[in-house]
């Protein structure tokens, strides 16, 4: 069998502008909670450190943002549960689970005292979709067909050792884009891999994309 497998199953796909426009629609649309949210990380974040602390409240709104592109790239529509993997103060998965709100949500990370923190969040939004896992992604039993969120929090190989033999559908990575590239010429596995990069012209979003994992 091809070691590389992978590699020749890459697809690479640039997003455009427009994705962003509508990213910020979406967050428009939802803004009385996701605002409550950013109310709610910002602070949490004084007790507990979730997000950077000398990071702006636009600069976080903007990582909402961000943890909306699947979505209206149409990328989680056909799986009704979903793990957030590494969540931290909650990104990507308490903004999913606002738009989403007929999907269910898992957020989960090994430190626990930031699962104790995103659970307050979660209470004080009334987000009834939203659960918690605080241990790691290794020893979280998943169910047949659930898709893992992840943002900025694992390398590509950790994740896919971590969940070896666990029945996931699909893994959506926010990741660099050529960290990303190199991390896939050294996995392995039998999966296809899309890479959506985004070209969006402004700094935030420089060099940044999303990796896109399916059996
Ligand atoms: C850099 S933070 C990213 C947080 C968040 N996703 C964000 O974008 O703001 C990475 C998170 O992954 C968590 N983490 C690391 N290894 C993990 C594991 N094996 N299982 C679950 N969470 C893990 C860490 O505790 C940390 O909260």
């Amino acid at each position: 069998m091809n070691r590389f497998h992978v590699k020749h199953s890459i697809k690479e796909i640039t997003v455009n502008k427009n994705i962003l426009r509508e990213a910020r629609e979406l967050y428009q649309k939802n803004e009385p909670l996701l605002e409550s949210y950013l109310d709610e990380l910002l602070d949490w974040n004084q007790k507990i450190n979730l997000v950077s602390r000398s990071v702006s409240r636009e600069t976080v709104r903007e990582h909402v943002v961000h943890s909306l592109i699947p979505v209206v790239l149409g990328l989680m529509g056909d799986i009704e549960e979903w793990i957030d993997s590494g969540t931290g103060g909650g990104l990507p998965g308490i903004p999913l689970s606002i738009v989403l709100n007929e999907k269910t949500f898992w957020l989960n990370d090994n430190v626990k005292k930031k699962v104790m923190a995103v659970s307050g969040i979660v209470d004080a939004l009334g987000l009834e979709n939203v659960k918690t896992l605080p241990k790691s992604i290794s020893l979280v039993g998943l169910k047949t067909g659930t898709g893992i969120v992840t943002k900025h929090a694992f390398k590509i190989g950790d994740l896919l050792r971590l969940t070896k033999k666990k029945p996931w559908k699909k893994i959506i990575m926010w990741k660099g884009i050529e960290g990303a590239k190199e991390e896939i010429k050294r996995i392995h596995s039998n999966i296809e891999c899309t890479l959506y990069s985004f070209n969006f012209g402004e700094e935030f979003y420089e060099g940044k994309g999303l990796v896109v994992l399916e059996k």
